[in-house]
């Protein structure tokens, strides 16, 4: 693999896979995933709904038994030791773990007791961790008071009570509104940079691997179709593109015939009554585009020129958004 040979290894998977059985049919969910992350990185895993980001991850987790292939995780075999993963990693799931009742106080120091952890130890964590997430004068409240902000950083301060070298995160930020996601996207990269804590994160939104991630893996159909820094990723799609919006699907079909002449473009993709392609320049395509259509007697009632984006790089590499 690309870009993965400096530093010390923490999770070096090979040929990871995942089968599960559904209604006499067999869904293979991680179809050999190949993944090494390095000690300190933070690590985006991105695809669309489905693409087998949360089996990946229990997998790694020791949640979910693998159906094939085999991974080290934080220096310990997933099959022949998975005490040993559990004890050095921390996973905050995407329901979180906190109960609405309980105070969160009492609630971080029981969950630390799992670990063996003795409340005088975990007490003075809690309080430096609930510090570092901007979470100061929370500890008497029940956890069901706090913001949806607030309770997922809860949710990170759960999962790193016993001071995990490697903290997993499924899809953080769902559910956020915007300001709470760059929010918690600051603390998470706090905590890396204070702590070391490598971070493995699955999202679905390309902006959060894109602000948040050091490297990026997208997974599609339970494979992994790419990997690289966010610019290397970009990088791989030239050009920019050109998004047009019809009145119509059939006005939009024949305008993926038009711009498919434009030099230079791809292949146009038409979805609905809206047509996404490159080319080399859009600033100087676009008008010669507009006067085609308008000789074909089509209008164009939106007009969009972009820089590449990581859809952008799933489009190229799937034929498909990342938001289907
Ligand atoms: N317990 C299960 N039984 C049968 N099929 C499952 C099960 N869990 C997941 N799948 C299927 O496996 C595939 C991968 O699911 P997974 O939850 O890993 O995807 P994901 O990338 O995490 O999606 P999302 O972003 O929606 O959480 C999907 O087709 C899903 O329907």
């Amino acid at each position: 693999m690309t870009g993965v040979d400096e530093g010390e290894t923490i999770i070096e998977a090979r040929g990871l896979k995942r089968t599960y059985k559904a209604r006499k049919t067999l869904v293979e969910a991680v179809r050999g995933v190949d993944l090494t992350v390095r000690k300190g990185e933070i690590v985006g895993f991105l695809g669309p709904n489905g693409a087998g980001k949360t089996t990946t991850l229990k997998m790694l987790t020791t949640l979910l038994e693998p159906t094939g292939g085999s991974a080290v995780v934080a220096g310990s075999d997933l099959r022949q030791d998975p005490v040993g993963v559990r004890r050095k990693i921390g996973y905050v799931s995407q329901a979180g773990s906190t109960s609405p009742e309980a105070r969160v106080g009492e609630e971080i120091v029981s969950h630390a007791r799992l670990y063996g952890i003795e409340p005088s130890v975990s007490k003075q964590r809690a309080q430096d961790l609930l510090a570092a997430l901007d979470l100061p004068d929370i500890w008497e409240r029940s956890c069901g008071s706090l913001s949806g902000g607030q309770r997922r950083r809860l949710d990170i301060v759960m999962g790193l009570i016993h001071q995990p070298v490697l903290v997993f995160l499924d899809e953080p930020s769902t559910g956020l509104d915007p300001q709470s996601r760059a929010n918690l996207w600051t603390h998470i990269r706090k905590l890396r940079d204070d702590l070391g804590t490598t971070v493995f994160l699955t999202t679905h939104y390309m902006d959060e691997a894109d602000s948040l991630a050091d490297r990026i893996l997208i997974i599609d159909q339970g494979q992994i179709v790419a990997e690289g820094t966010p610019a290397e990723l970009k990088k791989r799609v030239s050009g920019d593109t050109l998004t047009l919006t019809l009145r119509t699907e059939a006005d939009a079909t024949r305008t993926g015939d038009i711009a498919a002449q434009a030099a230079g473009a791809d292949t146009p993709i038409v979805d609905a009554n809206v047509v996404r392609f490159h080319v080399p320049d859009g600033a100087s395509a676009l008008p010669h585009v507009l006067s085609d259509l308008v000789k074909a007697g089509i209008e164009a009632i939106g007009v969009e020129v972009n820089r590449p984006t990581l859809d952008d790089v799933f489009l190229t590499l799937t034929g498909r958004s990342l938001r289907d």
